[in-house]
């Protein structure tokens, strides 16, 4: 899951707009979580510790999952320049070892005089959810992000005003 940066301003974004990335989760993306978190829950860990749990097995830090929504927001959906406002989260099921979990965002409702966006994200493997939860981002518009090529527009619409 490492795809194009893809930058959409606040006026590209639309009610029902919709990005879906996948990611396999390999044991060394829970350990170097567990590392650099420093969250070593054996549940995550050890073979042994997860084999007496109800999962039977190894299972991803919830919010290394939660990372993956982080990560299409940051990228596609709205993308670079997007700023984190608020994230829930609800963990419906695990997630283990091997898992392709895809991830799916869409625009639920836009702020325009604050430029604030609600997503629904889901983070589903094999068809059942994992992870569900609303995002609020900010999200940056054309003038905001580049100021000068907004003056040019402008002055290209209206050559006196420039
Ligand atoms: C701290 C870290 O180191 C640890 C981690 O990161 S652990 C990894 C992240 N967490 C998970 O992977 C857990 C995934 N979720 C589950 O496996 C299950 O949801 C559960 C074991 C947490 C709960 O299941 P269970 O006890 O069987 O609950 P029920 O199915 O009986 O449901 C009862 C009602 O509660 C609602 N519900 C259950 N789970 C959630 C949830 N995560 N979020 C919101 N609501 C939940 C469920 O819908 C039932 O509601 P109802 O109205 O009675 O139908």
């Amino acid at each position: 899951m490492l795809p194009e940066l893809r930058v959409l301003y606040f006026e590209d974004l639309e009610v029902g707009l919709s990005e879906t990335l996948s990611k396999t989760i390999a044991s060394s993306d829970v350990v170097g979580f567990a590392e650099i978190t420093g969250d070593r829950n054996p549940i995550h860990l050890s073979e042994h510790f997860a084999a007496r749990t109800p999962f039977g097995t190894r299972i991803a830090h919830g919010l290394y999952t939660a990372g993956l929504i982080s990560a299409v927001l940051g990228t596609r959906l709205p993308g670079p320049g997007a700023v984190y406002i608020s994230q829930t989260l609800n963990f419906r099921a695990p997630v283990r070892i091997g898992d392709t979990v895809d991830v799916t965002v869409t625009v639920a409702e836009l702020i325009p005089e604050r430029r604030r966006a609600r997503l629904a994200c889901l983070c589903a493997v094999a068809g059942e959810a994992v992870l569900d939860g609303e995002a609020w981002v900010k999200v940056p518009n054309r003038a905001e992000a580049d100021p000068l090529a907004a003056r040019m527009e402008r002055s290209r619409i209206a050559p006196s005003d420039a």
